[in-house]
């Protein structure tokens, strides 16, 4: 799908704008390596521009009644809805994951700013029953003031909405950063803010160099939170440069998702679920599952299942609609699968399936998605975030083995059991060291719920009440009274 020949990636105190520099991002479609079209390209100064203008318009913004604010939100989420198939196709022509995926993620990012536009009146403070007659303690909720939202290219509609509709609703004014190879899923949403009448200067829109941008965003000390999702080496680096205006910082970051499948576990299910979680946007997502863990009894035929449905996914252009598997998104994402499942051979594993570079004739970035056997905890995939479609499959014989496995590493975001027994729901939920359980369900991430992970996986809440949350500062009021 051609967008248009060239496009102005920049929008700050509600106008759309070219770099100072002159500089253009071409943007590509990763299925065919086609040229979709090109963006103006900034970096530190517009960032910093950016912030100013944000920082203007918080005080009308944040005075706002909630009602007032849920308004807009409530607007962006019905045009979102309308215009779902012209976002999904922009979605799937820059970022590759097939129609259906893309349609879905967009009711998905819609689905933020309703939930966001309802909780935006939810902000609740409190008065503490005092411990002195003379004294009245009051918390009162206030948003926390201009805030940077920095989005990865794998979810370029629900990333973004996931962040501005809690901060909007908040009453923070905003300066988004998206990705470099997906800006246009972006910059659509953003204009349709545009249309919904959003006060200039409350959400800004900087597509540009990260550094640049980035520097921009850690040092100003106006910004007075950064809301990330994307690599845990960037968002160690942006934790590093927010020391310095002690910053707050909410980071959704890698993961590397075990399935636990249980001897009790309803197999055909299992599969299904297996398959959705792992090849879900070619593998390209932060919560799919990265290894399995699967009781020895049940191994040989849940692999068998399991390799009958993948052989049988068929690969392709996104847009089209037969298309199960998507290209990955760039050369690099290849080679890193390509990589790991090399690594894995060299250290003694079985490829089922797969196992290769898809010879298509689209000429962009295919991965054939793969299942390994006899792997170990030595090898990188078990190790390392592959994020792309590869599934190693391990053995497991005691519950007491299979959680010590599980926990191994450092990253904790989601986490999946497969079972039908309550005690193991309850005993492997407590056990597992993640911030997202899912049990017989692969599918966590929802509006209403709050999403995020533990150690390496980053901290803060997307969704639900919590999600709101991280854009308020709750300040306490002592009155002292005379009587
Ligand atoms: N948790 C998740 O959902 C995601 C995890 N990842 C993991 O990260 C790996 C690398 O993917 P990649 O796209 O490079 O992820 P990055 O973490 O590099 O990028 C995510 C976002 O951060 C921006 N960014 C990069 N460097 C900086 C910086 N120094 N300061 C401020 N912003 C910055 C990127 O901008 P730009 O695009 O301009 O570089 C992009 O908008 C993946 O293979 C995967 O393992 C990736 C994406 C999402
Ligand atoms: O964090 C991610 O990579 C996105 C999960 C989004 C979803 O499951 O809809």
């Amino acid at each position: 799908m051609i967008v248009g020949q060239k496009e102005k990636g920049i929008f700050i105190n509600g106008e759309w704008r070219d770099s100072y520099s002159g500089t253009v991002r071409a943007i590509i479609n990763p299925a065919t390596l086609e040229k979709l079209t090109e963006i103006s390209y900034g970096g530190k100064e517009e960032a910093l521009e950016a912030v100013e203008e944000a920082k203007a318009a918080f005080p009308s913004w944040s005075k706002k009644t909630a009602r007032e604010r849920s308004t807009f939100l409530y607007k962006a989420y019905e045009k979102m809805l309308e215009n779902k198939e012209q976002l999904a196709q922009i979605l799937t022509s820059e970022q590759g994951k097939p129609l259906t995926e893309a349609r879905t993620e967009i009711e998905s990012a819609a689905s933020y700013l309703l939930w966001y536009a309802e909780e935006a009146n939810r902000v609740y403070g409190e008065i503490i029953p005092s411990s002195k007659v003379n004294r009245r303690s009051l918390v009162i909720p206030q948003a926390i003031g201009v805030i940077a939202a920095i989005t990865p290219w794998n979810f370029p509609a629900s990333m973004v909405t996931r962040k501005l509709g809690p901060s909007l609703a908040a009453g923070c004014t905003v300066v988004l950063k998206p990705a470099s190879q997906t800006p246009l899923t972006a910059m659509a949403i953003v204009k349709i803010f545009e249309e919904v009448g959003l006060p200039k200067g409350v959400l800004n829109l900087v597509s540009g160099d990260a550094k640049g941008v980035g520097e921009a965003l850690t040092q100003s000390p106006d910004v007075r939170l950064i809301t990330f999702t994307g690599s845990t080496e960037v968002g160690r680096e942006l934790m590093k440069n927010s020391a310095q205006h002690i910053k707050k910082l909410s980071l959704e970051l890698g993961g590397h998702a075990p399935i636990l499948v249980m001897d009790d576990a309803n197999l055909e299910n299992a599969v299904d679920l297996t398959l959705a979680s792992k090849f879900r946007n070619c593998g390209q997502t932060c919560i799919c599952a990265n290894r399995v863990y699967v009781h020895r009894e049940i191994a040989d035929s849940f692999v068998e299942k399991l390799a009958v449905k993948v052989k049988s996914m068929k690969i392709g252009n996104g847009i089209d609609e037969a298309t199960v598997i998507g290209p990955m998104i760039d050369r690099n994402a290849v080679e890193k699968a390509a990589e790991h499942v090399e690594d894995a051979v060299h250290q003694g594993a079985t490829i089922i399936t797969g196992g290769k570079e898809w010879q298509g004739n689209l000429g962009g970035h295919f991965y054939e998605p793969t299942i390994l056997v006899d792997v170990n905890d030595q090898m990188k995939v078990m190790n390392e975030e592959t994020f792309g479609p590869v599934l190693p499959i391990e053995t497991f014989d005691s519950i007491e083995e299979v959680i010590e496995k599980a926990n191994q590493l450092p990253y904790g975001l989601a986490a999946y059991i497969m079972t039908e027994s309550t005690n193991r729901v309850f005993q492997l939920s407590e056990a597992l060291e993640y911030g997202i359980i899912g049990v017989n369900d692969v599918f966590p991430a929802t509006a209403e719920a709050p999403f995020g992970g533990i150690k390496e996986s980053g901290f803060g809440k997307e969704g639900g009440k919590e999600g709101i949350m991280e854009f308020v500062e709750m300040k306490y009021v002592s009155i002292g009274m005379t009587n």
